[in-house]
This record gives C-alpha cells, structure tokens and sequence, in this order.
C-alpha cells in the first residue's frame, strides 16, 4: 500500500496473508469459515508449493494471541484467468479445517448485486504489499482510502485503454494506491467486498495508470458453485 498508514489492529478481521515459506506473497480475505479469496495471478511464482494462510494477523512476525496459520486443501483459479491478461483473475483456497471464527478472524460480506459503485464512492484497501516505490515491505497491516472512478475514465486512452471490463472496476491511483503483495486483497465499500486488488500493469502510485480490482458479484455464481462442490 503507498501513501497510506498503519491499519488499526485487527478491524479488518477477515484480511488474510497468502504466504510460502513464511513469507507473504499475496493478500486475500475470508469469505466463509473455510474458504478465502483472492486473486490468480498470486499463483504464478508457485512452482508447485500451496500457500499457507495467516488469519488473524495484524503483525506477520510478531506472536499475536488470535494469529493463526492455515493449511490450504485447494487451490480453485477461475477457469477463464490466464498470465497474460487480467481477466477472471479470481482464486478460490479451501482450508484444511473450518477457520476458528473470533473477534480477529471473522468473514467479510461480498457483493452479490451486478452493479457498478458510483464513481467518486470512497472505499478501502488494505494490505502487507510494498509501501515505498522501492519496495519496502511492511510487517504490520497499512491501508488507504481511495475513490472510485468510472470505467470512462479508466479505459481512457491515456489510462487502461479500453482494456477494463464491466467485470473490473478502477479506483485512482494518485500518490495513495495498491503496490506488490497487495493482490488479491478486498476493495471495501461501505462494510462490502466489491472488488478483488489485480496487479493491471502493476505500476504503484501513478495517477495514468488507475489501481485495477476483479469485480465480486459477476462470480457470485461460480463462487457459489466452488463452494457448494
Ligand atoms: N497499483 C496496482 C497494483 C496492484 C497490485 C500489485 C501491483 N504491482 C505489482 N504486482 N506484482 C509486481 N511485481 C513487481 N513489481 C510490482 N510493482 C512495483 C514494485 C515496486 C515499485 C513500483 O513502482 C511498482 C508488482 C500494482
């Protein structure tokens, strides 16, 4: 996260850190007691290993009481995500075991109505990805706000050129944005997840280049049926 400030501890009680060999690779959130979302792309440097999944954390490294490491059962990618695009860049993780729900690991409601957020709507973004453009990685959990702007203006030439679908949404990107190691976070609208943090061009802080997020409710029905299988 550039340009934001440390989260207050465990209000974010559904934020997960998706990790490989205790070390945080990607971010995500509890969207049921044993099921956590997050984006596809965060696959890519696997080489065959399986995230684990901190809950509870506000600290990666320091011992917190409700800190807790999870065994992933599955990996589900959406079948439509690929390396070269941002398209359905959606990853569903089952955990081991039902995560132990408390005042720190709690599920956050995701958006289930297909319709844009107005532009200009404040949401917030939270994570453990780089906070300097030189890539320093935090230990606690930072988070910003960051207003929504319209896919007009996101898909403007000078910007995303045509390339957001009415499955992305865009927030600006000026100064206070998204960097490395904050995919796969929630965009929080009023208390909802309605979005998914993507990488996009992966450029951090620069007002051309808006912050990209995989929109929820166009997967509500694949969720749903990852779920229920
Ligand atoms: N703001 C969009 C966004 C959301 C999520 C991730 C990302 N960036 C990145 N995702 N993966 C990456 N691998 C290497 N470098 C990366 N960006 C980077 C790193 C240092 C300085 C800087 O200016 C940009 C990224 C960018």
């Amino acid at each position: 996260i550039l340009g934001g400030y440390e989260a207050k501890p465990h209000l974010r009680p559904y934020m997960a850190s998706l990790q490989l060999d205790g070390q945080h690779v990607c971010g995500g959130f509890l969207i049921a007691e044993q099921w956590v979302l997050s984006a596809a792309h965060c696959t890519e440097e696997m080489d065959g290993r399986v995230f684990q999944v901190l809950l509870g954390a506000h600290s990666l490294r320091e011992p917190e009481p409700h800190k807790r490491l999870y065994r992933v059962r599955a990996q589900i990618p959406h079948p439509g995500s690929n390396i070269h695009n941002n398209k359905d860049d959606l990853l569903l993780l089952q955990l081991e075991e039902k995560a132990e729900l408390n005042a720190h690991v709690r599920v956050l409601p995701w958006q289930r109505e297909d319709r844009d957020v107005a532009a200009d709507t404040v949401c917030e973004v939270a994570g453990w990805g780089t906070i300097s453009h030189s890539g320093r990685r935090p230990d606690k959990l930072y988070q910003v706000e960051r207003p929504v702007i319209s896919r007009d203006v996101c898909n403007h030439r000078t910007r995303h050129d045509g390339t957001i679908t009415e499955k992305m949404m865009c927030t600006d990107s000026r100064k206070k944005d998204t960097c490395k190691g904050d995919s796969g976070g929630p965009l929080v609208c009023s208390g909802v997840a309605e979005g998914v943090v993507t990488a996009g061009s992966r450029v951090c802080g620069n007002y051309k280049k808006p912050a990209i997020y995989t929109r929820i409710a166009p997967y509500a029905a694949w969720i749903d049926g990852v779920m229920a299988s």
